[in-house]
């Protein structure tokens, strides 16, 4: 499709050389374009298509990259990616080689802070408006946040810093969509819902009209604006009593009203906060009746739409979950569910929908939910917190201190551990072993199976005390889970395989590679199940008897499950020598599973070769 007013867009200063009446078109292409563009690659589409006007009317008021724009969780960036020089890089967004699927500083100038996990916008921006402050310049720090992203705890703690701040040029800019992932939740939202429902929203309107009609002075627009928002509309604002002057709610599709209130900004002082009303999906009608669905997409075709999936009659572990978890709460009426926000991506619809008063969507709030979930259990109910790895690490003195320090019998179900893919460094589980095996009190498990997957939930579910089921993205080998559950005893791993020489210590999602390598070389596999408690007996007995001990997990080397192994050595009379393989020591790009597994080593050629250089064949 062609895009000739696009195509005069190499950097927004390109853009700030139009008219303003020729955006209108730049909009509508820069909205094909990304359709076009993320049904071939795949990526975040709602968000993206619903701040289109947002990112041309930041980039056309404001002087990019000297005035900082920062994201808040950025896969909102690609209209903004695209303005700055990045169109044609659109092709390999979020493959191997290709650019992020978020801001990344080392990408463009334009990106001033890398983001990806949510509500840091504003923190990251009032520290660039401190030190522009300080430096004496006048530029201009941006924090673009969406609702979902609003309501965790670090936006609030920002607010609070910078609504007490002198002299600064901040602007939060509030894109209010009514939706996180999925619906928003909490008394925010109905906060925000009041500020926009009717009266409210088209009195604003109308004085967003009145008041941008006539071009005031910034002073005329400051005291207008005080005067019928703050004192007629919307008296006291949650953000005013932040020390923030709160503007809108304005029409963030209207860049009749986007760049004038903009401009009008761009000349006050001291905090501003800018509430825009925007839709998710807005211009591509599937995605605007369903933007869950088209919130983050594989390649599918733009003219039919999304299709159902054929299947590949394999379950993924977050199908195995969801299904564990409804199964669980049939049979145990005090099992209850948290989700921080991610309803979907962690497999609880069906709960929801079958346990809506067990089932607890606190929004983006991890911290929160570990520690809702200590109070739920010290009252005798057993929660199951949800939480992919990645986002786990807000949480973690949640963890220590209001969880296993007190012992208390909460499940952490732990999915996306490991390399997830297209999401990249930001989103990849690859720490949560190093961090978690130090935890006193918790029990770490990690399945090598579907079936493995629901036994130790169960298992997990039993136990008293804190534990985490760790599992990774997408599916496994297609291992059907037996319905019956059976807790398997708490650390102790099984040989899988009898070898001589070597022996390999497969943790979770490693045993697949580690049985292709035991077969190669004729060496013992071990599934090691747990990583706490380790199975030291099982270790002892394959020190004794191997001349090799080789590790594997989808978790950084240090810290993770194979220093464990280690310690356990120490303490032996005769150690073999052991090899321990895992992520190495930098954080890992986007790309495909199977490709970023090859990268660092972790497919069978990979394991193969590690092992020939450290053990060679002839030694
Ligand atoms: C700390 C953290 N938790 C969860 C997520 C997953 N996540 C990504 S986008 C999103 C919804 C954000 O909603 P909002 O800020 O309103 O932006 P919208 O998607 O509506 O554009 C969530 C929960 C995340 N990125 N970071
Ligand atoms: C931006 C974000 O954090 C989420 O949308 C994330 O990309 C979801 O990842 P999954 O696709 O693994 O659920
Ligand atoms: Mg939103």
């Amino acid at each position: 499709m062609p895009y000739p007013n696009l195509d005069r867009i190499a950097s927004p200063a390109d853009l700030r050389a139009l008219e303003r009446r020729e955006l209108g078109s730049i909009a509508e292409e820069l909205r094909a374009f990304l359709i076009e563009s993320v049904s071939k690659t795949g990526g975040h589409l709602s968000s993206n298509l619903g701040t289109v006007e947002l990112t041309i009317a930041l980039h056309y008021v404001f002087d990019t990259p000297a005035d900082r724009i920062v994201w808040d969780v950025g896969h909102q960036t690609y209209g903004h990616k695209i303005l700055t020089g990045r169109r044609e890089a659109m092709s390999g967004l979020r493959h191997w080689g290709g650019i992020s699927g978020f801001p990344r500083r080392c990408e463009s100038e334009y990106d001033t802070f890398g983001t990806a996990h949510s509500s840091t916008s504003i923190s990251a921006a009032l520290g660039m408006a401190v030190a522009a402050r300080d430096r004496g310049d006048d530029t201009h720090a941006i924090a673009v946040i969406g609702d979902g992203a609003m309501s965790a705890g670090m936006a609030f703690e920002a607010l609070n810093n910078a609504g007490d701040m002198e002299g600064i040029n901040l602007l939060v800019i509030l894109n209010d969509n009514e939706m996180s992932i999925s619906p928003p939740v909490g008394a925010l939202t109905k906060i925000l819902a009041r500020l926009m429902s009717g009266s409210t929203y088209n009195a604003a309107r109308r004085v967003g009209e009145r008041v941008l009609g006539v071009a005031p002075p910034v002073a005329d627009f400051a005291r207008k604006v005080e005067e019928h928002v703050k004192g007629m509309i919307t008296p006291g604002t949650l953000f005013e009593e932040f020390g923030f002057r709160y503007y809108g709610p304005i029409d963030g599709h209207d860049l009749d009203t986007l760049i004038p209130t903009l401009q009008n900004l761009k000349k006050l002082k001291g905090p501003q906060f800018l509430h825009v009303i925007t839709r998710k999906g807005q211009g591509y009608k599937l995605a605007e009746a369903d933007p869950i669905l088209y919130h983050g997409v594989s390649k599918f075709d733009h003219t039919a739409g999304i299709q159902p999936a054929k299947g590949s009659g394999k379950l993924t572990y977050t199908q195995v979950f969801g299904d564990w978890l409804c199964d669980m709460a049939a049979r145990d009426p005090n099992v209850v569910a948290i989700t921080p926000a991610m309803r979907e991506g962690s497999g609880l619809v069906r709960f929801a929908q079958e346990y809506p008063d067990r089932y607890y969507d606190v929004g983006i709030a991890e911290q929160h939910a570990l520690t809702f979930a200590a109070g739920l259990a010290c009252e005798g109910l057993k929660p199951v917190v949800a939480i992919y790895s990645t986002f786990l690490q807000r949480a973690y003195d949640q963890l220590i201190h209001d969880i296993a320090l007190q012992n208390l019998p909460v499940v952490l179900a732990i999915d996306r551990g490991g390399l997830v893919g297209a999401d990249g460094a930001t989103h990849h589980g690859a720490f949560d072993l190093s961090y978690l095996a130090c935890l006193p009190n918790l029990v770490i498990m990690a399945p090598a199976d579907e079936n493995e997957c629901r036994q130790m939930l169960y298992t997990a579910v039993r136990h008293d005390g804190p534990t985490a089921v760790r599992y990774p993205r997408g599916s496994g080998s297609g291992v059907v889970p037996e319905r019956e559950m059976t807790a398997l005893p708490i650390g102790k791993g099984e040989v899988r395989r009898k070898g001589s020489k070597i022996a390999l210590l497969a943790f979770g999602s490693m045993l697949g590679v580690a049985l292709e390598v035991g077969e190669a070389l004729d060496a013992t596999v071990a599934n090691m199940r747990f990583i706490k408690p380790l199975d030291e007996a099982l270790i002892a007995q394959l020190a004794s008897q191997h001349e090799l001990l080789v590790t594997l997990e989808e978790n950084a080397v240090i810290g993770g499950a194979g220093s464990e192994v280690s310690r356990v050595l120490d303490a032996l009379p005769r150690r073999p020598r052991l090899l321990r393989l895992g992520l190495p020591d930098r954080f890992i790009d986007h790309g495909d599973q199977a490709q970023l597994l090859a990268s660092v080593g972790l497919n069978t050629a990979g394991v193969l070769s590690a092992i020939e250089s450290a053990y060679p064949s002839n030694s």
